[in-house]
C-alpha cells in the first residue's frame, strides 16, 4: 500500500502535471483539480470568474469565531512558460530524481509547492478532531500572478467577495533559500518597465559626427551602468540587501536599418529604442529616480524621450512606503516566528520581495501580508531552467504550515485590558 508520504507527493505531482503555462495556461484543469482536493478534504469551495476563462477557486475551513477577521492562504495557479529541450527532464512530468529525490517541474517552486502546502497542512489538521479553528481559513487558488495579476489577485482583492471574507492577514509567495534559513518578505519593489527612445541625423557609416540616435542612446546606456554598478556595489559589498537597491536591467536593443540579409552596415539610423526593466524598492525616493531618468537617461537635450510601459506606485496614497510590519506591533509576524520555530525551522531577517508577486494588491487593500515560501537549502530556481524541490524539503514545508496556519486560526487578541499589562 501506498504510504501517507508517497500519497503526498503523489498529488503534488498531480498538481505540477497540469500545464499552467502562460500564454495558454489550462486554468480549468487546475480548478478542476483543486476543487477535488478540497472535496477529499472537506473544505466548501467556489470558483470565482471576476476575469472569463481565468477562475479563481476560493476554499474556506469555516471558523467557530466568524466575527474574527480570517485568514486567508494564497497562491497562483499560473506557471513561466518553459524552453523544453534545455531541461534535464520534461518540465511538466514532475519527474522524481533518485537518489537526490528532486522534484524537477516548472511551477515546483513557484508556487504550486505553497499551494498544495497549504491544503496538506489543513488536511492534517483536519484529521485532528479535538482542533478545531477558531477564525476562519480562506485558500484563494488565483490566476495571471506571471502576467501582473489584474485579472487574478487584483479584481479579486478589490471585490465585494473578498469584502465580505474580513480578511486580516494574507499569506504569499516568497523565496526559495540556499541556506538553512527560511526567508520571509514584508514588502516588495515596485516594477517601472521603461523605454527611452533617441532620435539623431542619419549618415553614412563612415563619418564621424555629433548627435546620431545611437551615439545619443549610448551615452543614456552608460550613465544607466553607471548606476547599475552603483547599485549592484552596494549588494556586493553587503552594504544592502538585494531588495533594498534599485536595479536597472537592458531587456531590449531596437534599432538598424534592415536588410534581406540582416542589416545595412554603411547607414547611422535616425531613431534608437531600449528598454529597461527597473525595480524601486519601496523605501527609495521615487522623485529623485525620476529626476535622474529625465535629466540624465533620456533628457530632451539629447534628443530623446521616454515612456513607461508599466509602473507601480511605490507610495500608497498617502505618500508612505507599502510595508507591512515586522515587530511586535504585528501580532501576525510574531506568531509567524514563533510557529516557524516550534516546527524546528529557524527564520532569517525578514526582506523585501526583489519582483513583485500579488501580495500587493492585498497590502494595497491595508492588509498585512507576509512572503513565505518554505524552502530551504535549496537553490532559486524560479523560471529557470530544471526548476526542482526536494521531496523531504517539500514535506517539511508542510509541518511548517501545519504549525503557522494552526497559531494564525487560533489566535486571540489580547483584551485592551491585557494589552494594558503587557504595556507595563
Ligand atoms: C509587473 S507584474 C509582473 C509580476 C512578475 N512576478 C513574478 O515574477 C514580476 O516581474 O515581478
Ligand atoms: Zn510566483
Ligand atoms: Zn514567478
Amino acid at each position: 500500500a501506498e504510504s501517507e508520504e508517497e500519497a503526498i507527493i503523489s498529488r503534488f505531482q498531480q498538481y505540477l502535471r497540469i500545464n499552467t503555462a502562460h500564454p495558454n495556461p489550462n486554468y480549468r484543469e487546475a480548478a478542476d483539480f483543486l476543487v477535488s482536493q478540497a472535496n477529499s478534504i472537506g473544505l466548501d469551495h467556489q470558483v470565482l470568474e471576476f476575469a472569463a476563462g481565468k477562475p479563481l477557486v476560493l476554499l474556506k475551513w469555516p471558523g467557530s469565531d466568524p466575527t474574527l477577521p480570517s485568514i486567508l492562504l494564497n497562491s497562483h495557479t499560473d506557471v513561466v512558460p518553459v524552453e523544453e529541450h534545455k531541461w534535464a527532464h520534461p518540465p511538466f512530468a514532475a519527474h522524481l530524481d533518485p537518489p537526490s529525490a528532486n522534484i524537477f517541474a516548472r511551477g515546483s517552486q513557484d508556487m504550486k509547492c505553497v499551494g498544495l502546502q497549504y491544503l496538506e497542512a489543513i488536511r492534517r489538521l483536519k484529521s485532528n478532531p479535538s482542533f478545531l479553528p477558531l477564525r476562519s481559513v480562506y485558500l484563494s487558488f488565483v490566476p495571471d500572478e506571471e502576467i501582473g495579476g489584474q485579472d487574478g489577485a487584483g479584481l479579486f482583492a478589490s471585490s465585494d467577495v473578498f469584502a465580505s471574507l474580513k480578511v486580516g492577514v494574507v499569506l504569499d509567495e516568497g523565496l526559495a533559500s540556499p541556506t538553512s534559513k527560511y526567508r520571509a518578505f514584508y514588502g516588495e519593489r515596485s516594477p517601472w518597465w521603461l523605454s527611452i527612445k533617441a532620435t539623431g541625423a542619419p549618415g553614412h557609416g563612415a563619418k564621424l559626427y555629433d548627435n546620431s540616435a545611437m551615439e545619443n542612446l549610448l551615452k543614456s546606456i552608460e550613465s544607466v551602468r553607471r548606476f547599475r554598478a552603483s547599485q549592484f556595489d552596494l549588494v556586493k559589498s553587503g552594504l544592502k540587501p538585494e531588495g533594498e537597491v534599485i536595479s536597472v536591467n537592458m531587456v531590449f536593443l531596437k534599432a538598424g536599418t534592415p536588410s534581406t540579409t540582416g542589416f545595412i552596415m554603411n547607414l547611422q539610423p535616425s531613431e534608437a529604442e531600449a528598454g529597461f526593466d527597473i525595480r524601486v524598492p519601496p523605501t527609495a525616493d521615487p522623485e529623485s529616480l525620476e529626476r535622474r531618468l529625465a535629466e540624465e537617461w533620456a533628457p530632451a537635450s539629447r534628443n530623446m524621450t521616454f515612456k513607461f510601459v508599466h509602473k507601480v506606485p511605490v507610495h500608497d496614497k498617502f505618500g508612505m512606503p507599502i510595508l507591512t510590519k515586522t515587530d511586535s506591533s504585528n501580532p501576525w509576524w510574531t506568531l509567524l516566528e514563533e510557529a516557524v520555530r516550534k516546527a524546528n525551522g529557524t527564520l532569517d531577517k525578514p526582506e523585501i520581495f526583489p519582483a513583485s508577486t500579488d501580495a500587493r494588491y492585498f497590502r494595497d487593500q491595508g492588509l498585512p501580508a507576509i512572503g513565505f515560501s518554505p524552502m530551504a537549502n535549496t537553490p532559486i530556481l524560479l523560471h529557470d531552467h530544471n526548476e526542482f524541490l526536494n521531496q523531504a524539503e517539500y514535506l517539511k514545508g508542510i509541518d511548517i504550515y501545519e504549525s503557522i496556519i494552526k497559531a494564525y486560526a487560533s489566535y486571540v487578541e489580547p483584551t485592551s485590558n491585557q494589552a494594558l499589562k503587557d504595556e507595563l
